[in-house]
């Protein structure tokens, strides 16, 4: 079996699953955030009238932090008075960041686990050897009556990247490349396994950008066996774990190989995710805004690259550029090394951490045909905003160099 067949196969008390398999799998631990606990509660609601145990369910509130309109505050009542009927404690509900970055900062993401989130990025936790994938509304009701679900044992990609990555290319270039090779239907419902020298000396927030993109291909899981550095990441909680490996003659649908090493920086052009070029090929597109932050590249690793970048530098007068820090955590360090500071000297908006502008619902709606460079996952037509703007995505050095010329430039 693969690493992911493992895991599904522990979780269902089985010996042995195989790609097709209808299973039932223990759900370790549930997530949703402010805008998926109500619709969650609703279907609850005609199901159970308590959950199955408050301790396995995660509740942040990321994606309108505060509330930007009524109905959002509205929405964020109604999961208040659930979670306080429900005694559940794990609550982050003023701006603790991200739900995929504080799930594993909070230390609730360990190898071997099966994480079930009402996000379509709960796919991020695989960078720490975890299964864990999306799902919608109806299934995660079931998961808060039962603690169990349904899986369709997927078929596994095994993606093998070797090389090693030039100055200002990163962990996001790498994905971007891999997306704009396999495409957006590339990977339907496929279990995406990471290996290689390249996976294997990745810090973990690059490990993280990795497998949060993966559904941009429609994978249900992106996987990696944990490296050092995951492991040192996941010790300081001071709990025991189980790390699955693959077999050694583990079955994988199909092998894919990429060699980064002579690779530059990449970007998605718009309105979708696989349409990857490498960044010379789009240099001197005037661009609006600059949007850093998000669940792919919001971590304190992201923002030292910009701000190495901006320092002593100023943004073009032309450009709005965004900064959210991915949580609370990573905010509080960057204050700390002055990065904020550079930020704010050169002239960009902090917001408080949360899901900011990456999806179009506040801090930084596109106008009419106006141009972001953004470091997310997602550029389809009108996310940010009116439909006839445009996103480019792209890694955090590429997006502070693009600020400051107020055109799309490369930074090498
Ligand atoms: C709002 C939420 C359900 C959505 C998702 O599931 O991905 C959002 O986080 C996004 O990135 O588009
Ligand atoms: S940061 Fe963006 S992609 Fe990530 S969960 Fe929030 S809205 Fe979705």
């Amino acid at each position: 079996m693969n690493l992911t067949e493992k895991i599904l196969a522990k979780a269902a008390n089985k010996k042995e699953v195989s790609p097709g398999e209808i299973i039932k799998v223990n759900v370790d631990l549930a997530m949703t955030h402010d805008g998926t606990t109500p619709p969650t509660i609703k279907s609850f609601k005609k199901i159970s009238n308590k959950v199955w145990d408050p301790d396995r369910i995660v509740i942040v509130y990321d994606h309108n932090v505060p509330p930007n309109n009524i109905g959002a505050a509205e929405f964020q009542k109604v999961t208040q008075n659930f979670v306080k009927e429900q005694g559940i404690k794990n609550f982050y509900n003023h701006g603790e960041g991200i739900c995929h970055q504080v799930l594993p900062e909070k230390g609730f993401v360990f190898p071997g686990m099966v994480i079930i989130g009402a996000d379509s990025h709960t796919c991020t936790y695989g960078a720490f050897g975890a299964f864990s994938t999306g799902v919608g509304a109806t299934d995660m009701a079931v998961i808060f009556a039962t603690g169990k679900t349904w899986l369709l044992v997927p078929e596994s990609y095994l993606i093998e990247i070797n090389g090693s990555l030039n100055k200002y290319v990163t962990a996001k270039d790498v994905i971007l490349k891999i997306i704009g090779k396999i495409k957006a239907k590339g990977a339907v419902y496929k279990s995406i396994e990471f290996k290689g020298e390249t996976i294997y000396k990745m810090n973990v927030s690059g490990r993280m950008t990795m497998c949060n993109m993966v559904v941009e291909m429609g994978a249900k899981n992106g996987i990696m066996v944990p490296n050092k550095k995951t492991i040192k990441y996941l010790r300081k909680f001071k709990k025991s774990f189980r790390i699955y490996k693959p077999d050694k003659d583990a079955e994988y649908e199909k092998e894919f190989y990429f060699d980064v090493s002579n690779m530059g920086p990449q970007v998605a052009c718009p309105h979708n995710v696989d349409n990857v070029k490498p960044v010379y090929k789009v240099e001197g597109k005037h661009i609006d805004q600059a949007f850093l932050g998000s669940c792919t590249n919001g971590r304190i690793e992201d923002l030292r690259i910009a701000a190495e970048i901006l320092k002593d530098g100023k943004i073009h007068e032309d450009v709005r550029m965004i900064v959210v820090p991915a949580s609370k955590d990573v905010y509080m360090k960057a204050v700390k090394e002055g990065i904020i500071e550079t930020f704010i000297k050169a002239g960009a908006i902090v917001c408080n951490p949360g899901c900011g502008p990456c999806l179009g619902a506040h801090m930084g709606v596109l106008g009419p045909k106006e141009v972001c460079i953004s470091t997310s996952n997602r550029n389809f037509k009108g996310r940010m905003g009116d439909p006839t703007s445009k996103i480019y995505l792209a890694n955090p050095a590429v997006v502070a160099k693009s600020a400051m010329e107020g055109v799309i430039t490369s930074p090498e």
